[in-house]
């Protein structure tokens, strides 16, 4: 306060108001103001009431100010200060000062100290205070610029609530008793307008918070009056429920619309059962506040009964929890991904302690949760990563949020695993870190696959060996430590001779054991240091490393060679014995890479086959021109099958020993090449093989020979049996019997006279091909001879099943009778068995007279051999017939 001694605020005021009590200032008794008078200021009070009583918060002090103008007119007062504090509250309380916008010293005071004041007013409803009755009084008349202050003060409930200070003169003004009483109703009035205004205020502020704390909650509240049906809500509520900020209130059918139809029942049943029951309720329904929206809600409501217990009022709150349910159902769905994730997930807090894991986590690592949560996820890391790197795992994480990689870990059993691990760091609100999550699968079974997947595509299925890829793994690195070490390496190709007659005849089973015996045989025997491979078929490679010589290399060649001379038992009931050709080349001398050294190799075996099989040749550059030869051989063979004029039949008799007549011919094919001259079919058959054209040199002979024979029926050839050669592939193929039939019509030929000859292979696999094309020759009308008999494994069983109606004894049997027993037993057994079966027999390559009359006196009449003739071209053969 401007101008206070020294002595404490509160002793100052008491002392002040002590002696204005002592001072008798009341002039009348209040009580006493008869009410038929009606003086001016009454009036002017009256048009003060009427401004209060309208006014608004904003407005007050101005009303106040204004009235206070009026009052100190009417009462001749110089100056007039008012002071209105609302009842139990330190705030709303207001100042005003005549002519004064500014604050004076003393209103600052009152608003500063208004509880003091209030105390300070002790009671007392009037009082007087003279300028000379000390410092304070000084004050407060300086303050109001008079000498003199008429203070009037309301009380309400015993508090002083209002106080008016009238400035004055000692010689003007004291306020008379029915004056002071106006005054005093004025200022009760004015405190009760204030104190309704700061109430008001007090409530518009509680009512601003309700809803905004509400909306910030997202629950609204609601009041149920029962007995009248109406419903009244916070805006939140309305909000929540979909209607507009203007409805007042609404009855329960309305507020049912809004609730979801399915859910509708079950609310209208909550709100009965409360009725009846007297208790609230807390339910979870969905409504409908807008078109196309649907918000889930909970309601809790408690009721309000009358004197008799009847339930007339309920009230509540209303909160949307449409996100926090979503929240719930998302965090429970994240929770059972959790329980049932294929991955280890472990959350690991900021410290390093482990908070949760999964239970894949267990079913990996077999740590039960009990034993790691709470421990530090140091204790885990017992793979094969030391310190560093999980220092170095955490700086990434932490400098990028997140690290993924594959570690090596290890399971409670002490087994190590490899794990595809990826650790996200969590961060809170302020952006430090609160979890670290690691992800992790069991790569275990991956890699084992990872190491079959590449096991099998290195490796032959059948005998565990390397394959062609592996192979030329193996090779390469071979190649890549000689070219370091200036050392050599051999590469030997390996191809068993005649092991499709293995297939053919034994059948597949068979020689899938011969290729697995031939396997183990090799692997056996040579060092773990060279490589055995097999290429595919019966083609077997053999690696040495580290060769000093060829001379070396001949040896392990003799070596395979005699792996190979000695037989094999894969369980057919008798050894089987099956020869190799070896083809080698040597790095670097013949070649400095993988595939250059495989096909050179291929080369060298080819022609050692070419040598005679069981042979093995080294690589030169001449033979890489024969296989080439060979590879223009084959497109001049097409170019010739297509020409009609390079390729001729020739014939060899078949005679009858006892008539001495010729009773059949083998049609036999020769090549004319253009510049290398006649080429026999020893050399150009291989060809025709390797390239795929047998069944169309089969079918071209087939119609020559058709052609042939409808020429000599027609010139009136005594009729003889012509024998045409159909290998496996063409007999097997289909379309022989049609291919026959068309022929037999189109040169109205005599099928009697044609024969086919097939090989015992043809005949083992009984398939219903196969059997429909020997029905199918059959019906034609044409026989059937088995070639080379006794050279494969047929069985008596087959002869017949085969309806075939020759046997062709081998000339090799047919070579040896004169030397050799077993050629002898052989060749009788032959001709017995086909009498046996009702079968002709023909004995071919008979050369002398001792093989003749050998055949003679075992039965076999018919024979073919350089004895008789060799094969002929078809004018000499013309002219043999006619002998
Ligand atoms: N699919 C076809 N195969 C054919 C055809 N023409 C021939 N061939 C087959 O080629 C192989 C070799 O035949 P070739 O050089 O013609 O030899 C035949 C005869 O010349 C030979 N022969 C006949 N008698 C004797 C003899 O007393 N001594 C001796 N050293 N050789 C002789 O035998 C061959 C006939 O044999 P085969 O067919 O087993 O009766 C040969 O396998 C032919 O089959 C053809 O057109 N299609």
């Amino acid at each position: 306060m401007t101008g206070m001694p020294s002595t404490s605020a509160q002793e100052h005021w008491s002392g002040v108001w002590r002696r204005l009590v002592e001072g008798e200032a009341i002039r009348g008794d209040l009580n006493a103001l008869p009410g038929s008078r009606k003086p001016k200021l009454e009036e002017v009070l009256e048009s003060a009431t009427e401004r209060f009583l309208s006014t608004d918060r904003q407005n007050l002090a101005e009303h106040l100010r204004s009235s206070l103008s009026q009052i100190s007119a009417r009462l001749h007062s110089s100056q007039a200060l008012m002071f209105i504090c609302p009842r139990d509250r330190d705030s709303g309380h207001v100042c005003v000062q005549l002519d004064s916008h500014e604050r004076s010293p003393l209103a600052e005071q009152m608003m500063a100290s208004a509880g003091r004041w209030k105390a300070a007013l002790n009671g007392q409803t009037v009082q007087i205070i003279e300028r000379e009755d000390g410092d304070e009084a000084a004050f407060i008349c300086a303050s109001l610029s008079c000498q003199r202050v008429i203070l009037l003060s309301t009380f309400i409930d015993q508090q002083p609530g209002a106080c008016l200070m009238l400035g004055t003169s000692p010689d003007t003004w004291i306020p008379d008793a029915s004056e002071c009483a106006l005054l005093s109703a004025f200022l009760q009035l004015a405190y009760l307008v204030t104190d309704r205004l700061a109430v008001q205020d007090v409530l518009r502020q509680r009512d601003s918070l309700l809803q905004r704390t509400e909306r910030l909650a997202g629950i609204g509240s609601w009041h149920n009056d029962l007995v009248q049906d109406c419903l009244t809500f916070t805006a939140q509520s309305g909000e929540i429920f979909g209607f507009s900020a203007d409805t007042r209130w609404i009855n329960t059918r309305q507020l049912l619309e809004r609730i979801h139809p399915d859910d509708r029942h079950r609310v209208a049943g909550s709100m009965q059962r409360s009725s009846d029951t007297g208790e609230g309720f807390d339910i979870i329904c969905r409504v409908c506040p807008r078109a196309e929206e649907l918000r889930l809600v909970r309601v809790l409501a408690d009721v309000v009964t009358d004197g008799s217990g009847k339930v007339v009022a309920r009230f509540g709150s209303v909160q949307d929890i449409t996100e926090a349910h979503e929240r719930t159902r998302q965090l429970q769905q994240a929770a059972q991904v959790l329980e049932s994730a294929m991955e280890g997930v472990l959350i690991v807090d900021a410290l390093g302690r482990v908070e949760s894991v999964n239970p894949a986590f267990t079913a990996i690592t077999g740590y039960p949760a009990s034993e790691v949560v709470g421990v530090p996820v140091q204790v885990l890391d017992k793979g094969s990563h030391n310190r560093a790197f999980f220092r170095s795992m955490l700086r990434q994480c932490i400098r990028q949020g997140s690290w993924r990689g594959e570690i090596m870990n290890r399971r409670r059993n002490g087994e190590l695993f490899p794990q595809l691990l990826s650790v996200t760091v969590l961060r809170d609100d302020h952006g430090r870190i609160s979890q670290f999550v690691a992800v992790f699968s069991d790569m275990s079974r991956i890699r084992k696959s990872e190491k079959q997947v590449d096991y099998l595509a290195a490796h032959d299925a059948l005998t565990g060996l390397p394959n062609r890829a592996g192979l030329m793994t193996c090779l390469q690195k071979a190649i890549d430590k000689a070219a370091i070490k200036r050392r050599r390496v051999a590469v030997i190709t390996i191809d068993l001779d005649h092991f499709k007659h293995i297939n053919d005849s034994l059948g597949h089973p068979a020689g899938d054991r011969l290729l697995q015996a031939c396997a183990r045989r090799l692997r056996e025997r040579l060092r773990d240091s060279d490589t055995v491979a097999r290429q595919g078929g019966d083609e077997f490679v053999v690696v040495l490393e580290n060769v000093v010589s060829q001379k070396q290399v001949e040896q392990v060649a003799g070596i395979l060679q005699d792996l190979f001379a000695k037989g094999f038992d894969v369980g057919t009931g008798r050894e089987l014995f099956i020869g190799a050709s070896l083809g080698i080349t040597l790095y670097p001398e013949h070649g400095s890479d993988v595939t250059q050294l495989l096909s050179y190799a291929d080369v060298a075996m080819y022609a050692a086959k070419q040598q005679g099989r069981n042979h093995y040749r080294f690589y030169t550059n001449e033979l890489t021109q024969a296989a080439s030869d060979r590879l223009e051989l084959g497109s001049q063979l097409r170019a010739a099958l297509q020409s009609d004029d390079e390729l001729q039949i020739w014939y060899q008799p078949q005679v009858d020993q006892d008539s001495g007549n010729m009773v059949g011919a083998e049609a036999l094919l020769r090549w004319q090449h253009p510049q290398e001259g006649l080429i026999h079919p020893g050399r150009f058959i291989p060809v025709a093989e390797d390239n795929g054209l047998m069944p169309d040199m089969d079918h071209w002979v087939l119609t020559h020979v058709c052609q042939q024979l409808a020429q000599w029926q027609q010139e009136g050839q005594p009729p003889f049996v012509v024998a045409v050669n159909i290998t496996q592939p063409t007999f097997i193929a289909g379309g022989l019997v049609d291919r026959l039939q068309e022929l037999l019509a189109r040169y109205r030929i005599d099928p009697t006279w044609l024969e086919l000859e097939i090989t015992e292979g043809a005949l083992l696999e009984p398939t219903p091909q196969v059997l429909n094309t020997i029905e199918g020759l059959k019906a034609l009308g044409i026989s059937l001879a088995v070639d080379d008999f006794g050279t494969g494994y047929s069985s008596l069983a087959y002869l017949q099943r085969f309806r075939v109606d020759k046997l062709k004894i081998d000339r090799r049997f047919v070579s040896s009778v004169e030397e050799e027993e077993e050629g002898r037993v052989i060749t009788s057994t032959i001709i017995n068995m086909a009498r046996g079966l009702g079968l002709a027999v023909l004995a071919e390559g008979v050369e002398t007279e001792g093989q003749r009359a050998y055949l003679r006196e075992q039965g076999c009449t018919i024979c073919q051999g350089f004895l008789f003739s060799r094969p002929l071209p078809l004018d000499a053969f013309s002219d043999w017939l006619k002998y």
